[in-house]
């Protein structure tokens, strides 16, 4: 038997939420290294918001997110919007380009290689002769595929796609799969948000269904069952927006209020899932 994968992520009676209202919380547990994860659930679930805690763009109000140090690029994430003012005059390969700011540091410049692997990154999403369009004249298939070239460019260990699928031709989907899929292949490790259940069937072997709380986390046949969708849909319609943090403490040591995403350590803790239900 092989050891289980380290993981990438722990989280520790996480809660996420705006102004104090929790929008997921009481999440525990682990995502090894290369798992390719479909994050789904009803709308108003926490995706979105879970996604924006692992990118470190949404500070914990109550328990830890932990995250493994990551070499190169460390963490790429694409919102669900794309984060591009359609109006802004910046050409497809400046966008693209922007990919490599991690690698340039402030200063850096674009030498005759980087431009290079630029249009390479263009010419493996189809998008070749692009390079000097205004983004804003792009269709939304185009832009997402321009957004995928700047991920390759991004070169990350763990990837945070928010509903990258979603509202695109679908040739532009398969295409986009199959670099997901690439990826995913290469080890490195993917938070996926998708909302079609049949392109979870058919790519991602592990779910994690969020109801405001994590309903279930594992192999996606037993996660994408009639009774735990119907199940998280209760859940979902029962919560309370406005409701207070609520400070219920896990099996595992729940941490106080006023969390962080913290590098992840080796404590030792034994493999076990996200998505204690309790
Ligand atoms: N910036 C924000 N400020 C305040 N509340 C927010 C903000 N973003 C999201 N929320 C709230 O947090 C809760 C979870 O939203 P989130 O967008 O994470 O859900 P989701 O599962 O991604 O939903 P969807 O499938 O509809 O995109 C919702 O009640 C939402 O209204």
């Amino acid at each position: 038997m092989h050891p289980a994968p380290p993981p990438v992520i722990r989280f520790d009676n996480l809660t996420l939420g705006y102004e104090r209202h929790p929008a997921v919380h009481h999440l525990s547990g682990e995502i090894p290294a290369g798992a390719l994860v479909a994050v789904i659930g009803p709308n108003g679930a926490g995706k979105s918001t879970l996604l924006k805690g692992v990118a470190g763009e949404l500070r914990p109000i109550g328990g830890r997110i932990e995250r493994a140090a990551l070499p190169r690029g460390g963490v790429a994430y694409m919102p669900q919007r794309s984060e591009i003012d359609p109006g802004f005059p910046v050409s497809v390969f400046d966008v693209v380009a922007m990919g490599l700011w991690r690698e340039l540091g402030a200063f850096g410049g674009l030498d005759d290689s980087r431009r290079r692997r630029v249009r390479e990154a263009l010419a493996a999403v189809g998008m070749e002769g692009f390079e000097s369009r205004p983004v804003g004249s792009l269709s939304g298939g185009q832009l997402q595929r321009a957004r995928f070239a700047r991920l390759i460019l991004q070169d990350a260990p763990l990837i945070l796609l928010d509903e990258p699928f979603a509202a695109i031709d679908s040739r532009t989907v398969d295409d986009l799969v199959r670099l997901m899929l690439g990826w995913h292949a290469e080890g490195r490790t993917i938070l996926t948000v998708v909302h079609d259940f049949e392109q979870v069937r058919r790519h991602f072997p592990t779910c994690l269904l969020l109801a405001r709380e994590p309903v279930a986390f594992g192999p996606t046949p037993q996660v994408l069952t009639d009774t735990l969708l119907a199940h998280a849909r209760r859940l979902s319609e029962a919560f309370d927006d406005d409701a207070p943090e609520c400070h219920r403490a896990e099996e595992s040591g729940g941490h106080g209020p006023g969390g962080e995403v913290v590098p992840l350590h080796d404590h030792g803790h034994p493999h076990d899932h996200a998505g204690h239900r309790h």
